[in-house]
């Protein structure tokens, strides 16, 4: 976990701008995730959550996922996890815009800042588009699962979270990565308002979202490395694979 200083200049143009690509250059290579807190600082951090509450409230949110109520063994389902995909083009999300040329200047940075000219040895030429997502907060969880099992293109998920007061204990809704390789350890990272997490989306990196208590908004972006995801393209003949990656 690294801490970013609070400026709002665009990324590229920050004084800590080298020092972040190296940490996630680092973390990557060491640990394949890596945590940064205060990635736009608050002021920036609070007018992003406006977009999505705002968004939220206009009720734009598809309806989350059925999940089979385990608890009560009747067929009565809750609502899992509810989402939209955004570019950030959009007239209400032009804050949101901004995260994600933020998140692409640290992504790329990194990836031609590595001394091989590549993050984990990746072209990274290319994301999706952002999937805001916001877990009703009555026990909606996210099984374990692998982002990216079979080669679909994506190398690096990054999400950045947006829940203010967040007490794990209260609140549920921890992320716990099982990273590949590490036997025993996990990593459990807490869903903390501008806070941004980096790992690869591939089997290195099965997680579950744990049930949350409190509403829960994250905002995730994927990105492709180009070779994988050409070799993909061949594969995928069927267009609704590639249609729920919603790439923009
Ligand atoms: C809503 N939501 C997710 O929350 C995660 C996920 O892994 N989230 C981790 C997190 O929020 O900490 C997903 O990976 C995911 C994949 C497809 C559709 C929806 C999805
Ligand atoms: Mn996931």
């Amino acid at each position: 976990t690294h801490s970013v200083r609070n400026t709002n200049v665009p990324m590229s143009q920050r004084s800590d701008y080298v020092d972040l690509c190296r940490n996630i250059i680092r973390d990557m290579d060491l640990y394949g995730v890596c945590v940064l807190d205060n990635f736009l600082g608050y002021q920036r951090g609070m007018t992003v959550l406006d977009e999505v509450l705002n968004l939220y409230n206009m009720g734009v949110f598809k309806d989350g996922q059925l999940v089979r109520n385990k608890a009560s063994n009747n067929l009565k389902t809750i609502r899992g996890d509810q989402i939209i995909w955004v570019d950030g083009r959009e007239d209400c999300c032009k804050q949101i815009g901004q995260l994600i040329s933020d998140v692409d200047a640290v992504v790329m940075g990194s990836n031609k800042m590595n001394d091989n000219g590549k993050l984990g040895n990746y072209t990274i030429n290319g994301r999706t588009k952002a999937m805001v997502a916001c877990y009703p907060g009555h026990g909606s969880h996210y099984v374990k699962h692998v982002d990216n099992p079979n080669k679909d293109g994506r190398c690096i998920t990054a999400i950045y979270y947006l829940n203010k007061d967040w007490d794990i204990k209260e609140n549920g809704g921890l992320l716990r990565i099982f990273p590949e390789g590490w036997s025993d350890q996990v990593a459990d990272i807490e869903p903390l308002f501008d806070r941004i997490l980096f790992f690869w989306s591939d089997r290195r990196n099965p997680h579950e979202v744990q049930p949350a208590f409190k509403t829960r908004y994250a905002i995730t972006l994927w990105y492709f490395d180009g070779n994988e995801k050409e070799e993909a393209g061949r594969r995928f003949q069927d267009a609704s694979d590639l249609n729920s990656m919603q790439v923009p």
